[in-house]
């Protein structure tokens, strides 16, 4: 798909449809991501399943191909192996459509010795610095400069386990590290690591691709340097996320929505707060959810925070559900300094919503209805926000620059259409 046309496309949808039926979540983007990366660990295959379709996995796989990797889609399912002399740059053309790009540049480094990576410019969510990457491999033995906006790495003898302590937790760095320190010389401890059940899903991987690693989901990881890596098979875990986007959905209908799949352990946090909020979230079975509001929705005080607490990924979908609380909520972003876009686009629909603090608190104050318009998608999860926004708000919306969305949702149109909404995809020229 050219950009142009992306661009262009923009979606349709007719709010306040009865929404029945089965939503099932798909495998987590952000462990699908760092788990394809390390097929560069391995010349043997890789078989990953419950990926989803996405364009951030089409990416992905378009910046494995131009390494090396034969990369075989069928359905969900991923085959990958190196198969030819790496390429070892991962050139701006894939970093700039996607930040994530940056996760080859742990495990080419720890395999082959040399990298070149481009330094990812800053995105619309905030200025995203990859400092910490770089200092923790520089810790490893890397020699690393900056050239004409790339990163160019070197370790001709290979990296050496180091003691690292992150000064700020980051989900992609632990992963890059934690990638490099399995084919490290000796011992690498990695303390303040991110415990997202992400970073978990791809230690499990490197375990079973004979990786020694020990701690992951607690704040310091032991990783033992193997000599190398052989070929795996492994199940994503489902997307908290995506879950976590269905449950404000049903939590703001009638009710009458399972999710299947819902991953309960990965969201506790945001459990406990919806029903603090009176939405009872109600298993059924071992794996699926009905989110089903108990009484009139109240309203709450939150921040981002690192796993396990708050995920700044849910900030935005959380922002139309306390559009429709009986009072005043306070949300507070602590981990971007500009994940608030979505403001201006929900006040077009007559949210009632106040920035303060340098941007970084919202005052929610609750509404009665939110009205359709044409709105702005304006990055991934805020895109996802404003779908919300439009299924339960009066009349049509229409969202432009719906691109971003399909960065992180599989076949969505198809799965809300399934439940009986009416979401059209389409050109901006032929509205
Ligand atoms: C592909 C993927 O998994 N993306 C997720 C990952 O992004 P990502 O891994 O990029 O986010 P990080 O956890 O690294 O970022 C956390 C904070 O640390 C800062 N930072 C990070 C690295 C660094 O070298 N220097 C630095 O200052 C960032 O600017 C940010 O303020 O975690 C984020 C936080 O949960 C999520 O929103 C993203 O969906
Ligand atoms: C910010 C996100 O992704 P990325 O880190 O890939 O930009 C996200 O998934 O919400």
């Amino acid at each position: 798909m050219n950009k142009i046309k992306e661009k262009e496309e923009i979606l349709l949808i007719e709010g306040q449809r009865k929404l029945e039926g089965v939503l099932k979540v798909s495998g987590a983007k952000n462990s699908a991501l760092p788990n394809m990366a390390a097929s560069i660990l391995t010349d043997d295959y890789l078989y990953l399943e419950n990926v989803p379709e996405l364009l951030d996995i089409e990416t992905m796989s378009s910046l494995l191909s131009n390494i090396g990797i034969d990369v075989h889609r069928n359905g969900n399912s991923i085959l990958l192996k190196l198969s030819k002399e790496p390429n070892l740059k991962a050139s701006y053309e894939f970093v700039k459509k996607m930040r994530a790009s940056v996760l080859v540049l742990g495990p080419l480094l720890a395999r082959f010795g040399n990298a070149q990576v481009s330094l990812p410019g800053g995105c619309a969510i905030g200025e995203r610095p990859i400092d910490l990457h770089i200092e923790a491999l520089q810790k490893m033995g890397a020699d690393i400069t900056l050239k004409e906006g790339d990163i160019i790495a070197k370790a001709p003898n290979g990296l050496k386990g180091a003691k690292i302590e992150f000064r700020k937790k980051t989900v992609t760095g632990t992963e890059n590290i934690m990638m490099a320190a399995t084919l490290a010389k000796g011992t690498t401890i990695i303390k303040n690591a991110a415990k997202e059940p992400e970073v978990v899903d791809l230690a499990n991987l490197l375990i079973k691709m004979g990786a020694d690693i020990e701690g992951a989901g607690t704040d310091e990881i032991i990783i033992n340097g193997v000599s190398y890596l052989k070929g795996a098979k492994h199940k994503i875990i489902p997307d908290r996320i995506e879950a976590g986007t269905f449950a404000v959905l049903s939590a703001l209908t009638e009710g009458k929505i399972l999710i299947e799949n819902y991953p309960f352990e990965y969201l506790e946090y945001v459990n406990n707060i919806l029903e603090d909020i009176g939405i009872s979230v109600i298993k059924v079975g071992e794996r699926n959810a009905v989110i089903k509001r108990r009484e009139n929705i109240k309203p709450i005080n939150i921040e981002t925070k690192e796993y396990p607490y708050f995920p700044t990924d849910l900030q935005a979908q959380f922002m139309v559900l306390l559009c429709f609380a009986e009072g005043t909520s306070i949300i507070k972003e602590n981990i971007f300094e500009n994940r608030f876009m979505h403001v201006p686009e929900l006040r077009r629909m007559g949210a009632d919503i106040n920035l303060d603090g340098f941007g970084k608190v919202a005052t929610v104050k609750g509404v009665k209805s939110l009205e359709g318009t044409i709105v702005k998608a304006t990055d991934l999860r805020a895109s996802a926000a404003m779908l919300i926004a439009g299924l339960v708000a009066k009349g049509t919306t229409i969202i432009e620059d719906i691109y971003h969305l399909f960065r992180g949702y599989e076949k969505i149109e198809e799965k809300l259409n399934g439940i009986g909404a009416k979401i059209e995809r389409k050109y901006k020229k032929d509205i």
